[in-house]
């Protein structure tokens, strides 16, 4: 499992600082929409060029004009974007291709979508990379909020996925138990007294990290898998004492 940074500050110099806090921690950054609406895309270009080894995430939460909005965030560095699931296709649809012509993704946004689940499945089959099952920062301060809800929709889409909804140390393993691909996290990290810090406490053990439990890889080539054409895809199964952790497993392509 990957870890997101969601950079919820308002200025570039504020994202610069904390990235380079944290970048030793993390795998993907994100520009927050605040950051995005406050400093435009410079912000991007500004991130990507301090941090070209990183994953770098517009968090646009594009709702229309999808190619035009990517295509802006591509050009000026990012390596992906969201869109919001609640869009139309066609949206989604022009957003990913801006994506196919730089050889980047597109991320879609579950935010507010009711049936999580089914819209899941549907962005999936038109190109996003990975879905976002999110609580937004509202969501979250609603009284009987829990975490729980998104944990059970991202295992039960089982399709790639990320989850956002105020992922903290008390929390990220259950996050990785689901099987999400990427946890993200926002203010567990620049809430804290010490962002680097949190950063390595969110880092779990068992992900991606050097020091992570042993794994085995596991390829299915297209024959094997008709509704992937062409693709080698491959997961890769985390070993725990001895037993494979199926829902550690994730598809990628090779
Ligand atoms: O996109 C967002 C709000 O819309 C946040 O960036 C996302 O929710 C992650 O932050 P946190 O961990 O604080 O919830």
């Amino acid at each position: 499992m990957k870890l997101q940074v969601a950079m919820d500050v308002v200025t570039t110099d504020a994202a610069l600082e904390l990235a380079a806090k944290v970048a030793p921690y993390v795998d993907i950054i994100e520009l927050g929409t605040p950051l995005i609406k406050a400093e435009g895309m410079r912000a991007v270009t500004a991130v990507k060029a301090a941090h070209p080894d990183k994953t770098v995430f517009a968090d646009l939460k594009t709702m229309d004009a999808g190619e035009l909005e990517a295509d802006l965030a591509f050009t000026a560095g990012a390596d992906l974007v969201t869109v919001l699931g609640t869009a139309g296709d066609s949206t989604i649809i022009g957003a990913v291709a801006a994506a196919t012509k730089h050889g980047k993704g597109v991320v879609v946004d579950l935010i507010g979508v009711a049936d999580k689940v089914t819209r899941a499945r549907e962005v999936t089959e038109l190109g996003a990379v990975f879905v976002e099952m999110h609580a937004g920062l509202d969501e979250q301060a609603e009284p009987g909020f829990s975490l729980a809800t998104l944990l059970n929709q991202g295992e039960t889409a089982r399709v790639p996925f990320s989850l956002a909804g105020g992922v903290s140390v008390a929390t990220i393993a259950s996050v990785q138990r689901a099987g999400a691909r990427v946890a993200v996290a926002g203010g567990a990290i620049y809430g804290a007294e010490d962002p680097a810090a949190a950063a390595a406490a969110l880092r779990s053990p068992s992900s991606d990290a050097p020091g992570g439990p042993p794994s085995r890889q596991f390829c299915l080539n297209a024959k094997k898998h008709p509704r992937r054409k062409a693709r080698v895809l491959c997961r890769v199964e985390r070993v725990r004492g001895g037993q494979p952790s199926s829902s550690l497993a994730s598809w990628s392509t090779e």
